[in-house]
């Protein structure tokens, strides 16, 4: 299967710019959302499973599509809490019903992380929308339970490699997990909505004791109300993922400049760029002085 970005000939980057502007706009006043952390987050995790079901292996998958807005993907079990994500994004889609689903779902990852103050991310239009049956089978996602060696091979499907699984995993600065959607609870006090390192500066500085949880899962949490998934933590039990969690929790350029290449691949996974397609690279909020 290819999948081959269509070329936008009548959307210029000043069309592409006020789509920005209209997701930004609702994201800073929609400020109360989960407990005021805001939609941030879940906007930023929407993009990584709509793209995270890509199988590289046969091109199956991946944002291209749009599938995540029909029910056989978006009731995957571990889709649950991105409906708030795709509501929030509902209105967006009927006031620019020129733009695809896919589009829409990976511009909506885009304009969190630029607007919560992480790095600009690139980004290129021209996903097609899916008919329904080419929606991905469940379970494409990734489980919190396991450790490094099972993280290192989900990822491999995805053609991400360590260096690329930890920057990404950096993204669990935002936000948090909730028991009634995931099984997982915390972090407790104030999850983040600013896009900074301080996930590997966490991983390092924390005291974690590995606890069942009230859901009998098992996470690691911290005498400061901090916690880590086994997912999270596996990346300071392993030599390799180790190196680039003390590489970022050092160096914040180069966790952002990492990040941004990182996270432009995932919501690209499988996707033919013809050579015409534009890279946009969108100014913040602050940055047009609105
Ligand atoms: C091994 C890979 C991963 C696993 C097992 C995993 C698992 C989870 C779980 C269990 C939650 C809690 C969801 C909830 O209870 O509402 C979560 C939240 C989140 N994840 Fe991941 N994740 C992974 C990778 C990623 C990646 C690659 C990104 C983005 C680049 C990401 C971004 C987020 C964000 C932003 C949240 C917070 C959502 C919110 O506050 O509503 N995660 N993740
Ligand atoms: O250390 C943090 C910062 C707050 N958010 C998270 C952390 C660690 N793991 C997470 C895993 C999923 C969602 C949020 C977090």
């Amino acid at each position: 299967i290819v999948h081959m970005a269509q070329e936008i000939k009548d959307k210029s980057e000043k069309d592409y710019q006020e789509v920005y502007n209209a997701i930004a706009v609702k994201l800073r006043e929609e400020d109360e959302f989960d407990g005021y952390i805001g939609y941030g987050p879940v906007l930023t995790r929407l993009a990584w499973h709509s793209s995270g079901t890509w199988d590289k292996n046969n091109n199956t998958g991946g944002s291209f599509g749009g599938t995540y807005q029909f029910q056989k993907e978006s009731n995957d079990p571990s889709n649950k809490g991105l409906h708030n994500g795709a509501e929030f994004l509902a209105p967006i889609h009927k006031q620019f019903p020129w733009l695809s689903h896919g589009d829409l779902y990976t511009l909506g990852g885009v304009v969190a992380i630029q607007e919560l103050q992480g790095p600009v991310i690139p980004w290129r239009p021209g996903r097609v929308d899916l008919p329904e049956d080419m929606t991905p089978d469940n379970g494409r996602l990734p489980d919190a339970v396991y450790g490094a060696d099972y993280v290192r091979n989900f990822f491999k499907r995805l053609d991400l490699n360590d260096q690329e699984v930890v920057a990404l995993m950096g993204a669990h600065c935002l936000g948090r997990t909730h028991l009634q959607n995931t099984g997982f609870d915390g972090p407790w006090g104030a999850a983040s909505n600013t896009f900074t390192n301080e996930f590997f500066l966490n991983l390092l500085n924390e005291n974690w004791k590995l606890e069942k949880n009230e859901a009998k899962n098992m996470q690691w949490n911290s005498p400061k109300g901090y916690m880590m998934l086994p997912t999270d933590h596996a990346l300071i039990e392993d030599d390799k993922y180790m190196a680039y969690v003390k590489l970022y929790a050092t160096n914040n350029d180069k966790f952002f400049e990492d990040f941004a290449k990182a996270f432009k691949k995932l919501l690209e996974g499988g996707i033919t760029f013809p050579q015409s397609t534009p890279t946009y690279r969108f100014e913040t909020l602050d940055s047009q002085g609105l």
